[in-house]
Order: C-alpha cells, then structure tokens, then sequence
C-alpha cells in the first residue's frame, strides 16, 4: 500500500509518516524546495520524498503520475489563521488551487486511490453557545479567509465525489496540537515562551490575545490515527468531525501549562495578538466518526500539554 502526504514535513505529516510507517504503509510525501526538514530528519531513510508545488498543475501532474498512490492525506496548507488576513487572497489561491490540482491530476490519470482532505472546524465560524457540541449539520459561517479556503477544500471534495466518482473524504478536525506544533500556535506559542523564560533567555512576561475563546483540542497522535481510519473505513462524499468532545477557554489552557511549571510569570495581553474576528466556542460532537470507524480520542490533554512543554524545552 502507497500512501502519499502533502505537507509531510509539517506538523501533523511528521506524526501521520511515522503512524503510516509502523502500520507497514510505503510512504511518499510532498515537499518544497524551502521546506524546513527538523521534524522529518529521523525519517530521511524510511520515507521517499518528492519536490512539488502543490500550485503549479504540472508539478501535481508529475507528482500523481510517477508515485499512483493508493492513498492521499492531503494535509499541505497554509493553516494559521491570522496569516490569513494578511494575505487573503495566497491562502485561499494555495489553499484551494493545491487540491484542485491533486484532484484534476488523479482525474486525468484515472488514478483508483482514496484521498483525506484535512478540513477545519473553523468552517464553523460563528456559533451560538446554543448550538455545541457542534455536530456536521451545524450552519458553515466562516470567520476568516482561512475558514473560507477550508470551506471551499470541504465543498470540492463534495462536487469532485458527485460529478467524477472521486473517493474523498473530509476530515473537519478541531484544534489539535502535541510535540512540533508550529510556534506561532497558542498551545506552542505559549509552551514555547515558559520554556525560554524557565531557561533565563526570557524576561518573565507572557504576551497572549484573546484568552476567553473556548477550543476543542485533540492530541495530534489521535488525530493522525483517525485520518488513517477515514480512509479506511470512511464513507466518500462524507465529512467527518474530529474532535475530543470538550472544550475549556485559552485561559485555563494556559494556567494548564503554567501549572507545569515552577516560575512566576506576568501575563501581559499583546493587542497584536487581537483578531479582526475570532472564532468564540468550538466543541465538537465527533459522534459519526466514531460510529463509523470506532475511532475515540485515547491521550488526556494533560499528557499532550506536558509532552508539547517537554518538547520545547528540549529545543529553547
Ligand atoms: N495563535 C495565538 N492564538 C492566541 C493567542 N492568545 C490567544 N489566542 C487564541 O487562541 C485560539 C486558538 O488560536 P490558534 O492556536 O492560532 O488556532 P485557531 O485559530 O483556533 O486555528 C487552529 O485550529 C483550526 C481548527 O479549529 C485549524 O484548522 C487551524 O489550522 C489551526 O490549527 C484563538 O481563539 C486565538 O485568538 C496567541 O498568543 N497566539
């Protein structure tokens, strides 16, 4: 079995190579002529990697045409929220036309594969504390070009499943994080700042944004082995919530991590940090996939909080 990842050497594609590997899967992923290898370099030997712009329909059609993957994770993206405001317009172009290109190229060579598309609960956008647990019928009112690109994957993979007979299935993951979260994320963020000022290297002030925002979060080992089960046992044409099932606000997340440590630190608010609009409450009711695939999310937060801690003190 071939398994394809775009974005391997991201976040969520180092765990899901590592999972693919022990599960005996024959890993390609994609990368790009600027892709840091940090989180991949202990896979260098066990996994084939393949230069590509995911943009550019040539490089995809390449791509397609040399690995003929059984399987696509299709996790490449530009998938940090406030970048998106910065620049619309790249996010939802690299976003959207990425999968639009990995679809016409399994098209084009009638290629008999399944593909996972890593949607968002950020589709969600608005939601009324009346309407949690969220569940796959609840409204899509996007709160970012970000939620939009991811809205428009969600919605392709939909039409392409309808009009060609393409096998794909979305995955709408709510926030997940663990060790090689990006640091620009709250959890890695705010992990990485108490590990640089346990060392010294930082004065102990804590800059955070909004901190009553309430989020779903989900280890990333559990999340690499739902993507797994999705296109295992998943229905195409679907989409799936992944999520833990219980939320907490940003501020008892960080006293979580603050309670991991033993140094008095300041919290300051950093207007910077401020969205245009921020995403109040996300918690998701990950009742079909578990139906469908049996799927449950197994490591506690605590441990994922002390792992991802543990992980940048390594590092710092
Ligand atoms: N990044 C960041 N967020 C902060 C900070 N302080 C508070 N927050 C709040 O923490 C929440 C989570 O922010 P992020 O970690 O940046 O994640 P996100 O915007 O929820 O998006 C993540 O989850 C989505 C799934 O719901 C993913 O699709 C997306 O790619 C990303 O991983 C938001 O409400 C944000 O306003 C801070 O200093 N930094």
């Amino acid at each position: 079995m071939k398994a394809l990842i775009t974005g391997i050497s991201g976040f969520v594609g180092s765990h899901l190579a590592e999972y693919l590997l022990k599960n005996n899967t024959e890993v390609y992923g994609t990368i790009r002529h600027r892709s840091r290898m940090n989180h991949i370099q202990h896979l260098m030997n066990d996994v084939n990697l393949v230069e590509c712009e995911l943009r550019d329909p040539f490089s995809v059609e390449n791509l397609i045409q040399d690995v003929k993957p059984d399987l696509i994770f299709h996790l490449a993206a530009q998938s940090f929220v406030p970048t998106s405001w910065n620049s619309p317009i790249d996010t939802i172009h690299n976003n959207v036309a990425g999968q639009v290109n990995i679809f016409e190229a399994v098209r084009r060579f009638n290629l008999d594969c399944k593909i996972q598309i890593a949607c968002s609960s950020e589709e969600y956008g608005y939601v009324d504390p009346t309407e949690v647990p969220i569940t796959e019928l609840n409204p899509i009112r996007p709160l970012s070009p970000y939620a939009i690109s991811k809205v428009a994957q969600d919605y392709l993979g939909y039409q392409y499943y309808k009009s060609y007979g393409l096998h794909v299935v979305c995955t709408r993951t709510f926030n997940h994080t663990g060790p090689r979260r990006g640091e620009n994320f709250v959890t890695s963020n705010f992990a990485k700042q108490i590990a640089e000022i346990e060392k010294g290297l930082k004065a102990p002030v804590l800059y955070v944004g909004n901190l009553q925002a309430q989020r779903d979060f989900t280890d990333v080992r559990d999340v690499v082995h739902a993507y797994w089960l999705a296109l295992e046992k998943g229905d195409p044409g679907e989409v799936y919530n992944i999520a833990s099932g219980s939320c907490c606000t940003i501020q008892e997340m960080l006293n979580l991590l603050l309670s991991l440590s033993t140094v008095q630190i300041e919290i300051k608010e950093d207007p910077a940090r401020l969205r245009p609009s921020d995403v109040e409450i996300l918690l998701g009711d990950y009742s079909k996939f578990h139906k469908k695939t049996g799927w449950k999310p197994e490591i506690p937060f605590t441990q994922t909080m002390e792992d991802l801690l543990n992980y940048w003190r390594a590092i710092v």
